[in-house]
């Protein structure tokens, strides 16, 4: 018997339509249902027992905090129906890797949750979102994807939701993880080479089942000439947390690292992470994070940073248990 898998479709490039075959770039995203998607990839049927829902219509960096507890609570109810086997969720690939990493944190479930996006529309000249949407299913029909933490299926790739960042705009290779990927697909079959060692889905401390809202968290980037503006503001308008994206190894203009001080002893709590796509941060190099009671973001890209401390704050702000959590995560 077939696997049942449940297309969960949310808009972005992969239900986009251009005005004609060589419009890759200038398109509209989010026109095409999922209704239309299935019906146009006969294919899934030899894999998979596919159905369709309809959860939003939109291009992914429109996306919003409440849009993702909707589809986390609808990927955990869905997963713990004994008639479905696994879950697609069709996105856009600006925000993918966010959308990714929250389901990765917070939905408990063993079984497949595969990510699937595209970089050209479906009328465009080598379209690529066909392939990655039978890549999808086929992965999310499989039990060797079970337990692996949620995955994003692109350009015959299978990335770890955890790691995976749009690395490059316009190619279909636009998705990168700095730790490798875990696997492949090719003609509707999975090849496994590396599974993820950070705690995820089952082994998560967090649920989705029980997180009623997101608290605000807002991002301020570092750079030559960086002025203290954006963190001056940002400490007042009611965030609970602030993510610094710095250069290099995270690290803090001299000129700003008072506006960071003032921000904490309002009780913000701050989180030093680096706007460079690869490494990570190390812990008390470039600035004293023990001094300054400051996080560091382990080697999570201020995006992602983001999504982990909107969900670990939901259990606590104390800056050890979250200094933790960002090893572990
Ligand atoms: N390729 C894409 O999907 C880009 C689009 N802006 C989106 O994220 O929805």
């Amino acid at each position: 018997a077939l696997p049942n898998v449940v297309i969960l479709a949310t808009g972005g490039t992969i239900a986009g339509a251009g005005a004609s075959a060589v419009n890759s770039a200038t398109y509209a995203a989010a026109k095409v249902g999922v209704e239309k998607l299935i019906a146009g990839l006969p294919e899934l049927g030899k894999v998979a027992n596919v159905r369709g829902e309809q959860v939003f219509q939109v291009a992914s960096e429109s996306l919003t905090n409440d849009n993702l507890l909707v589809l986390a609570q609808r990927v955990s109810a869905l997963a713990k129906q004994p008639d479905v086997d696994g879950i697609v969720i069709t996105h856009g690939t600006d925000t993918v890797e966010e959308t990714a990493y929250f389901l990765t944190l917070t939905v408990h479930t063993n079984k497949p949750i595969v990510m699937v996006a595209s970089m050209r529309p479906g009328t465009a000249l080598s379209a690529d979102g066909a392939l990655n949407l039978y890549d999808a299913v086929s992965v999310a029909g499989s039990k060797d994807a079970m337990g692996k933490g949620v995955l994003l299926t692109m350009n015959d790739s299978i990335e770890s939701g955890r790691d995976v960042s749009k690395n490059f705009n316009i190619k279909p290779s636009a998705f990168v993880s700095q730790w490798g990927s875990l696997g492949m697909v090719v003609e509707g079959r999975n090849y496994w080479f590396r599974a993820p060692v950070k705690r995820h889905t089952m082994n998560s401390e967090f649920d989705i089942d029980t997180i009623k809202s997101l608290p605000p968290v807002e991002i301020a980037m570092g750079y030559e000439g960086v002025a203290s503006t954006a963190i001056d503001a940002l400490g007042k308008s009611g965030i609970k947390a602030l993510i610094h994206g710095g250069p290099g190894n995270g690290s803090v203009a001299d000129r700003i690292v008072p506006s960071l001080q003032k921000v904490r002893a309002d009780g913000i709590v701050v989180i030093r992470s680096s706007r460079v796509p690869d490494g990570f941060v190390i812990r008390n190099a470039e600035q004293p994070d023990d001094k300054y009671d400051w996080v560091v973001a382990h080697d999570l890209r201020p995006q992602k940073a983001r999504i982990l401390a909107m969900v670990a704050l939901t259990k606590t702000s104390d800056t050890k248990e979250l200094q933790r959590i960002f090893w572990e995560y």
